[in-house]
């Protein structure tokens, strides 16, 4: 495993839902690849399809009711071509995924301890005492203070913040390389906030893993990732380094989102309002710019007809020309910058 390689290849791929009879893009066409040692976080507005995209890379969709086509190379091996069984090898063990809601994601009935060996009982020939170990070692690694009485305790005893690190706990059971966390500090509060994401960021330094951590909060973008893909409507419009995506925006949506961000250094009276809404499925438009209706002090012509992806720096791409003559109205009459 060389150390920032390559190994989860995400080449065009679409997942379509079908709804009345009808299959609609919740994702088009994405490309993406994820390195060992590295958190790339996918951010954008509720319904972007920054969900369904880890639903598809975990092989969580119903396939009578879902389209999906491309490819997901995970370490040599297309994901998007294995049955549950084959699905079931994977998950739990060598991808780990961390949902929003901790307490849906427990079962109430069991001791924190038989959850965190259950995905051992799965994926290892641990006996009792090695599994007991492990429960007490990886309580440890993700923070709890007394990992023995947490072990023996159901999860309505524990408070949110300790519920999520119980989860990150299972998901790092069997030390997957690739960890998925949708949303995984939105329920909670944000000195908890703080705390989850410093152990994903331990996690992802011990073992070296590659994580894809979805969010709507550029805040937490900018606290953990190494690297940022911006999705709108289904797309992603811009990929690079955090540095590039924060330092240098370039996408009229990328620079829309860190407008609207509040400052903790700044008066956050008049915060940038991106106008209108992520179309819905049905309504989303199958050509031209996705997010040229929510700028429409831009003309037409800035946008490309078919846009496609610009490399703008090593590693930095943007999708449409239309970065380029893209200013805020109030920029043009040479007030405000982004
Ligand atoms: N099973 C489904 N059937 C039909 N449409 C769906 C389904 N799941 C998601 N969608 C639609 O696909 C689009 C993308 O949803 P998705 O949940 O992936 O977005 P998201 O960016 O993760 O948003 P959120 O942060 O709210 O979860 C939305 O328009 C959503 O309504």
């Amino acid at each position: 495993m060389g150390s920032n390689s390559e190994f989860l290849n995400i080449k065009d791929v679409s997942t379509a839902f079908k709804i009345k009879g009808k299959y609609y893009d919740a994702i088009s066409h994405i490309n993406l690849e994820v390195h060992h040692d590295e958190i790339l976080a996918i951010v954008g507005e509720s319904g972007c399809g920054k969900s369904t995209l880890a639903t598809t890379i975990m092989g969580l969709h119903d396939p009578s009711e879902t389209k999906i086509t491309g490819k997901v190379d995970f370490e040599g091996t297309d994901l998007l071509q294995l049955d549950e069984n084959g699905y079931n090898q994977f998950r739990g063990a060598k991808i780990g995924m961390i949902f929003q809601d901790p307490l849906s994601a427990l079962n109430p009935l069991k001791r924190i301890e038989d959850q965190i060996s259950e995905v051992m009982n799965y994926h290892t020939k641990f006996t009792a005492e090695q599994k007991h170990q492990r429960v007490l070692e990886l309580l440890d690694q993700v923070g709890i203070v007394n990992p023995k009485r947490t072990a023996h305790q159901f999860p309505h005893e524990l408070s949110g913040g300790m519920r999520q690190r119980v989860i990150i706990a299972i998901a790092i059971a069997c030390k997957p390389d690739l960890i998925i966390a949708d949303e995984p500090t939105t329920a909670l509060d944000v000195t908890i906030q703080a705390q989850i994401l410093d152990v994903l960021r331990d996690i992802q330094k011990e073992n070296h893993a590659g994580i894809i951590l979805i969010t709507h909060d550029l805040g937490v973008v900018a606290e953990t990732a190494d690297r940022v893909a911006v999705m709108y409507a289904g797309q992603i419009v811009e990929e690079g380094s955090a540095e590039q995506i924060f330092d240098q925006p370039k996408h009229p949506y990328t620079r829309s989102l860190l407008r609207s961000m509040p400052q903790l250094d700044k008066e956050n009276d008049d915060l940038y309002v991106i106008k209108g809404n992520v179309p819905s499925l049905q309504k989303m438009p199958t050509d031209g710019d996705r997010f040229a209706p929510r700028i429409p002090w831009l003309p037409d012509d800035a946008h490309e007809a078919e846009p496609s992806m610009h490399e703008v720096d090593d590693g930095h791409i943007v999708r449409c020309t239309c970065y380029k003559s893209f200013t805020f109205p109030d920029e043009q009459q040479g007030g405000a910058t982004a």
